[in-house]
């Protein structure tokens, strides 16, 4: 029997990171894969749904531009778009596997990393087995990473047949442009594709959102902003909307919804997207001689130890957030203490997340929602992107950024949302300045370049302290300061 240091069942992105840290440290690992070398970090996921995010933010920009000088726009075809999407995903997966083959050849790597294709199911503490078409074989472990990743959740009374009712699994596999696509769930994947599908302006979209606003984690000013776009661009939002029924008749898709006045109200449509979250991967990854703690949402994890001492959970497969760079932080963390002492902890507090929507919601750290639930007095500041030159310039003023501090002398940074053009990129030093656990005076003073959407950064920590160009208040509330106590649940502009 083969004998490794380490073995990591799931070559997505938290399995991937895992093997290449335990490389560091010279272990013998074993990293096993049952699929596609990447999970859905790249196929049916992160990477493919933002080639197609970015393949339809240009179509729309496109038609916009062409608009302005009063062309007309070509027809957008399917299939060229798909290629598109296919070469992506193959370009990173080739990557992926390439590098593998190059640890394999190479002398200082070769002795460490073995791949393997193949379904693992751990026998015992010690012991797992891996099966594919030709063969079954058992190798030994000292240490076991469980990293299998998370798949759509379904619900009974909702027959996805994946090809008139699909999941985030089909929906980019589908021939064509569907002449009309409901979506029910209006979390990160169901907005997701609804940007997507009306940004092609192909489809007409619904999104079925059991509340009364999309995105229900995010703050109602956010929303906003995305739902104005969203309905500008023609899809149809059901507010307060229980979805009854839906049923496949004569290749249409029937639905029914239950409204919150009492109504209840039918559609057809061509097709049906479900995203009502995700769940745990856990059927016969391990046996009943293994019992791992675990929940609906996933393994218990404490730091990512399970309940079994030599096993450890990274990624979707454990009960907290799925997000590729989470995954991937856990993955190297965990081979860091079971191989040495991590000098740091891990820590989620600085985690960045763009959701991929009509203008990009960059975040890190708390929103107002979240710094309400948790009871912080804080204090915070919004600044418009109608006030910051590189936006003029662009030509799209619509957006905002909001920073939330503590309120007191050290004004430590609990969070931000960005919403707008270049988002993504304007969060990184606020992200910076959490995982350091500094204040805001560092920002206030460091020399942007001009013009920059950072900038609106910097105006909103000198906002904050009282010395920004624009004064909070004014100009309509374009910059805008205020805090918040929490015991009298009040709102105070200052
Ligand atoms: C549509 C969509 C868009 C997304 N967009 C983003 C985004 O923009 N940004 C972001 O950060 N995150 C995004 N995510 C989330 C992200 O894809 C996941 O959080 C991430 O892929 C989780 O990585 P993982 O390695 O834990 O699991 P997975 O990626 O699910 O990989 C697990 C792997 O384990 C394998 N496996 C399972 N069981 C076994 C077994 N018994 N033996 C061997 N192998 C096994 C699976 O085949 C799979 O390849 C998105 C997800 C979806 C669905
Ligand atoms: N840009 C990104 O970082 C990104 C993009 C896509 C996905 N992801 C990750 O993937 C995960 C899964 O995303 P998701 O959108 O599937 O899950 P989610 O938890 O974000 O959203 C699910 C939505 O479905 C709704 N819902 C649940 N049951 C319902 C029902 N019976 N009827 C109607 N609506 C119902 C919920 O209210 C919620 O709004 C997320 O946790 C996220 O971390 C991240």
């Amino acid at each position: 029997m083969k004998k490794y240091d380490l073995a990591i069942i799931g070559a997505g992105p938290s399995g991937y990171a895992a093997a290449m840290r335990a490389v560091d440290f010279r272990k013998k690992t074993l990293l096993v894969e049952k699929q596609t070398l990447g999970g859905a970090g790249i196929t049916n996921g992160a990477l493919s749904s933002k080639t197609w995010w970015e393949l339809s933010r240009d179509m729309l920009a496109f038609r916009r531009n062409l608009s302005r000088y009063g062309m007309q726009s070509p027809a957008t075809i399917w299939k060229e778009i798909q290629q598109e999407v296919n070469l992506a995903v193959k370009e990173r997966i080739h990557l992926l596997q390439h590098h593998l083959d190059c640890l394999r050849d190479s002398p200082t790597y070769s002795q460490y990393l073995d791949y393997q294709t193949g379904t693992a199911e751990i026998v015992d503490e010690n012991t797992i087995k891996i099966t594919n078409d030709e063969e079954t074989d058992v190798v030994h472990a000292e240490y076991i990473v469980i990293a299998s990743g998370s798949r759509p959740r379904t619900l009974p009374h909702l027959p996805i047949d994946e090809e008139h009712i699909l999941s985030s699994d089909t929906i980019e596999h589908m021939t064509d442009f569907p002449k009309s696509l409901v979506i029910v769930g209006a979390g990160v994947v169901g907005c997701e594709y609804a940007t997507i599908f009306s940004g092609f302006g192909q489809t007409k979209v619904f999104l079925i959102d059991k509340g009364d606003s999309i995105l229900p984690f995010e703050d109602a000013d956010v929303v906003a902003v995305i739902e104005k776009n969203l309905e500008e661009q023609g899809v149809h939002i059901h507010r307060n909307s229980t979805l009854t029924k839906m049923e496949i008749v004569n290749g249409k898709v029937m639905y029914e919804l239950a409204l919150s006045d009492g109504r209840t109200e039918t559609f057809e449509v061509e097709k049906a997207l479900v995203s009502v979250g995700r769940v745990p991967n856990y059927e016969k990854i391990w046996s009943d001689a293994v019992p791992i703690k675990m929940n609906l949402r996933g393994i218990e994890d404490h730091d990512t130890n399970t309940s079994i001492k030599n096993i450890f959970a990274i990624g979707d497969i454990t009960a907290d957030i799925n997000l590729v760079n989470v995954g991937e932080l856990e993955g190297r963390y965990a081979v860091e203490k079971i191989f040495s002492h991590p000098t740091k902890k891990l820590v989620y507090e600085n985690i960045s997340t763009i959701m991929f929507l009509n203008p990009e919601v960059a975040g890190v750290g708390l929103n107002e929602k979240m710094a309400k639930e948790k009871g912080y007095n804080y204090k915070a500041v919004t600044v418009d992107y109608t006030t910051i030159p590189r936006a003029i310039a662009k030509r799209n003023t619509q957006g905002f950024i909001k920073l939330l501090v503590t309120n007191d002398d050290e004004m430590k940074v609990l969070g931000m949302r960005v919403v707008g053009e270049q988002a993504s990129s304007a969060i990184q030093a606020v992200a910076l300045l959490i995982s350091m656990n500094k204040g805001i005076e560092e920002l206030a003073e460091c020399v942007h370049p001009h013009p920059s959407i950072t900038e609106g950064i910097q105006e909103s920590v000198r906002a904050l302290l009282g010395k920004s160009i624009l004064k909070s208040g004014l100009l309509n509330n374009k910059v805008n300061c205020y805090c918040y106590d929490c015991e009298r649940g009040e709102i105070e502009s200052f």
